[in-house]
């Protein structure tokens, strides 16, 4: 899989899993946790934490790992904030210059 298709596709996953909530589904067990949007913040959280150590500490390895974590979970959490991957995006594209 082309590398720049990867992000599209796991939002893709993670509003279907949104939209039909699957029992053995990571993604479904946060986005109905009885916490709501805030489990998906503490998650954010919790890997924003151990990916500034890896990165601090410089393990390569370790920060690209807890840098694919940190991505997933800002993703579930925008879902769970009801924002559209789309709306971050454009933001982003506004701000070229
Ligand atoms: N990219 C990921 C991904 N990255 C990390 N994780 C999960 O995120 C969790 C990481 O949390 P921690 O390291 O904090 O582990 P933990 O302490 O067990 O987690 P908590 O109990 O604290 O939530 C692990 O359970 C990982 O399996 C992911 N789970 C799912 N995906 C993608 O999401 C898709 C849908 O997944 P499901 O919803 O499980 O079908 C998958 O096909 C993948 O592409």
């Amino acid at each position: 899989m082309q590398t720049h298709d990867v992000l599209d596709e796991l939002w893709a996953v993670i509003c279907e899993r949104a939209e039909n909530p699957s029992e053995n589904s990571y993604v479904s067990s946060i986005l109905t946790h009885r916490k709501g949007v805030d489990k998906a913040l503490e998650k954010v959280g919790e890997e924003a934490v151990e990916f500034i150590l890896a990165a601090k500490n410089q393990v390569r390895e370790r920060t690209v790992s807890e840098g694919a974590d940190l991505l997933f979970h800002f993703l579930v959490a925008l879902r769970a904030s009801d924002i559209d991957i789309d709306e971050v995006l454009s933001e982003l594209a506004g701000r070229r210059r």
